[in-house]
Order: C-alpha cells, then sequence, then structure tokens
C-alpha cells in the first residue's frame, strides 16, 4: 500500500526533482522525490523537523548535490554545482533575513553584489542617482513604502525587510524564489504584508517555494502543498483540494492512510 497521495503532475514546467535521493552516509534524507513547480504558481513545503524540506531547497539552490536523481530548470538537465550557478538561472534561495545586510541603506541592500561584480570586471556602473531613482521606484511599484531607501536596513521592519528581498528578486530577473520560513518572525500586519508581496510576485508570473511548519499560511497563499515525511513526499495536492486534517495527517502520519492514487 503506497502512502503517497498524488494528483495529476502539476505544472512543473519550470523546476522538475526527478526521483531525487539524498543520503547522509546511513540517512536517507530524501528518497526518491519527484516535484515540479511551474511559473506563476505558490507552492509550500510542510513537514515536520527533519522531513527533507531543507534538503530539498539546498539541493534546488546548488548548496549539496543529490546523491541520485536529476534536475530539470526550464526543460534542460542542470548540474547545480554551486548557489551561485543557480542564482545565475534565476532561483533565489531567501533564508530569514540572511541575504540583507543591516548596516548599508536599500539602495546598497539593491544593488549589492551586482554593481560591485560589474565595478570588478570595468563594466561601466550606474551613478549613485541613478541607483537611487531605480530603487525607490521599483521599491514604489511593488508597493513597498520606506521612508526614505537611504535608510539603513536595521531601521526596517522584518516585513519592509522581506519587501526588499521580493522586489530586488523581480528587479534583477528571478523566475524562482524559495522562502525559508518567511513569517517565522513577523507580526499580523506584516505577515499580511509579507503574503501580498507574495502574491505579487506570483502574478508577475514567478514561482515561489514557500517552507513553513505554520499551516494556516501555507493554507492562506499556496496553491498547491507538498508534504515531506521522512524524507519521502507523501503529498502533492492542489491547496483547494485539501483540508487541515488530511494535511495535519499526512505530516504526522496519524490517521487512516491517505488514499491510494
Ligand atoms: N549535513 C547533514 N549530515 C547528516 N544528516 C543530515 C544533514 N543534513 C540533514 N541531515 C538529516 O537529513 C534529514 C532531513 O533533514 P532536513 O534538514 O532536510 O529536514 P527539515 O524538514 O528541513 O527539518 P526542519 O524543519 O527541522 O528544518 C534529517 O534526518 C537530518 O538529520
Amino acid at each position: 500500500m503506497s502512502s503517497t497521495e498524488t494528483e495529476p503532475k502539476h505544472g512543473g514546467d519550470l523546476l522538475q526533482l526527478e526521483n531525487v535521493t539524498m543520503r547522509y552516509g546511513a540517512i536517507a534524507a530524501l528518497q526518491d522525490v519527484s516535484l515540479g513547480v511551474a511559473a506563476g504558481e505558490v507552492v509550500a513545503l510542510l513537514g515536520d523537523n527533519g522531513a527533507g524540506k531543507s534538503t530539498a531547497i539546498k539541493i534546488i539552490s546548488g548548496s549539496v548535490k543529490p546523491t541520485s536523481g536529476r534536475l530539470v530548470f526550464e526543460g534542460i538537465p542542470r548540474e547545480f554545482e554551486s548557489p551561485r550557478a543557480s542564482k545565475e538561472l534565476g532561483i533565489e534561495i531567501v533564508y530569514q533575513d540572511l541575504s540583507i545586510c543591516m548596516n548599508v541603506d536599500v539602495v546598497a541592500n539593491f544593488f549589492m553584489g551586482r554593481e560591485l561584480v560589474k565595478r570588478v570586471l570595468g563594466v561601466p556602473v550606474l551613478r549613485e542617482r541613478e541607483m537611487q531613482r531605480i530603487t525607490e521606484k521599483v521599491m514604489a511599484d511593488g508597493g513597498t513604502k520606506v521612508k526614505s531607501v537611504r535608510q539603513n536596513a536595521e531601521h526596517l521592519s522584518g516585513g519592509q525587510r522581506q519587501a526588499i528581498e521580493l522586489n530586488r528578486f523581480v528587479y534583477w530577473g528571478g523566475k524562482l524564489v524559495v522562502l525559508d520560513e518567511p513569517f517565522a518572525a513577523l507580526g499580523i500586519e506584516q505577515v499580511r504584508r509579507g503574503l501580498e508581496n507574495i502574491r505579487r510576485v506570483r502574478d508577475q508570473g514567478l514561482a515561489v517555494i514557500i517552507v513553513t511548519h505554520n499551516l494556516h499560511h501555507a493554507f492562506q497563499i499556496a496553491d498547491r502543498l507538498v508534504v515531506f515525511r521522512q524524507g519521502r513526499l507523501v503529498l502533492d495536492k492542489s491547496t483547494s483540494d485539501c483540508t487541515h486534517e488530511t494535511v495535519s495527517q499526512a505530516i504526522t502520519g496519524d490517521g487512516p492512510p491517505v488514499q491510494i492514487q
């Protein structure tokens, strides 16, 4: 009897993990996982501690290589040999606040790395005023208000910092963003704004993966819910076809076995 409940494969035209297994010695962090993500879709990855969620996003980001299986991005099998390689393809992993630099302003955060690389390569760089203008415009287009883009990021709220991440991602031509526990440190109003930010980038045709332990948030924002348990993918369904109960049962393995497809 199978304990996996999946629907006919969804989308998946942007990123596909095909039969991916990841072993750490005797531990199988992921076992034969196949998962697709389409452009314009929000997918929530759920599962108890140690279920394999972080391993999945590490593989997508190129931080670790799977023991076996294939990654296909935009229809082409890829070797994601490094986080930089996946970034160049338009894949961004956002760990809680980690990629925002607190002691510089919003403009610097917005252009961090990118303009610096150009400078090193000797490519003409944007003037400071032009960078400020672009930052202001992209933040305004993204519906994010900050008092001044010359403020240090440390003076911004968690929600505003998250908005910088997403706006920056859109501006630099990102295609798939992975948000690891995006609402963990946010208050109710900030979560509401965060959900709006995510809907906006999704509506712009980007793919979003959210890793979360919060079922309520997953139901609010995700088009699809994917549950891992002990390294296996045990549920992959449209959110509208799930209930809190069925998802909780898939996470814990309690209750009647899920339906075989
Ligand atoms: N570098 C590693 N070396 C050995 N075992 C690892 C390593 N990374 C992860 N594991 C193991 O792989 C399994 C899956 O871990 P993973 O971090 O992917 O789970 P998770 O679903 O993200 O959990 P959490 O919600 O607690 O972050 C766990 O049993 C974990 O102990």
